[in-house]
């Protein structure tokens, strides 16, 4: 048996990374309250729309718990949407419905609107590609201490690592490619 994850379940494509994540051997379960992380290890904020999401996780209540076991334990993978709730600072955003914890700065929309929408071939950590999607993607800027990056588009970090958090600009969960789920399955503790 994998580990139990949990993916924040109010919009965007949690079902996908729910599928892909079940498909590794993972238990999963959906967080909507507070009180179902309970017992999860890692947690996947999914891409869709980051203010949509945001408030839903302030309303909810999800925002402050989460930000607590994140500090704690729990490893993150947040994608697209759910990395620019991540990052600690966003471009022309208010902090409000945020977790704000990952040092760097997301700029919204900075490969342009849905209709530029892109796949590129991403050399993964170094070895071989892999294809990323990229929907109304965010860049990241200032990556702070401790950052490492995992993937360049045209130099560009579009995935990086901070202590247990994978930040990721495009969506492994609409690809075939199992390998940015497995590294966030590694990150977990067991
Ligand atoms: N595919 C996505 O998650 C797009 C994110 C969207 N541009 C936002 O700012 O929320």
């Amino acid at each position: 048996m994998g580990p139990a994850v949990g993916v924040v379940a109010f919009q965007g494509a949690w079902r996908e990374h729910r599928n892909t994540l079940e498909s590794l051997g993972a238990s999963v379960r959906l967080l909507r309250r507070p009180e179902d992380l309970e017992g999860v290890s890692g947690v996947v904020l999914p891409g869709g729309e980051s203010t949509v999401i945001g408030r839903f996780l302030e309303q909810s209540g999800l925002a402050p718990a989460l930000r607590a076991s994140l500090e704690e334990r729990t490893a993150l993978l947040a994608t697209c949407a759910g990395a620019i709730l991540a990052c600690r600072e966003v471009e022309g955003s208010p902090p409000q419905g945020r977790l704000g914890l990952v040092p760097a700065r997301a700029v919204r929309n900075a490969y342009g609107g849905q209709r530029e929408s892109f796949e590129a071939d991403l050399p993964w950590e170094g070895g071989d590609s892999l294809r990323g999607i990229f929907i109304r993607a965010p860049r990241f800027e200032d990556l702070g201490e401790g950052t490492r990056v995992l993937a360049r588009h045209r130099g560009e970090p579009v995935a990086f690592l901070w202590n247990r958090c994978l930040l990721c600009a495009f969506h492994p969960e609409l690809g075939e490619d199992l390998r940015v789920h497995r590294r966030f399955l590694d990150l977990c503790p067991s």
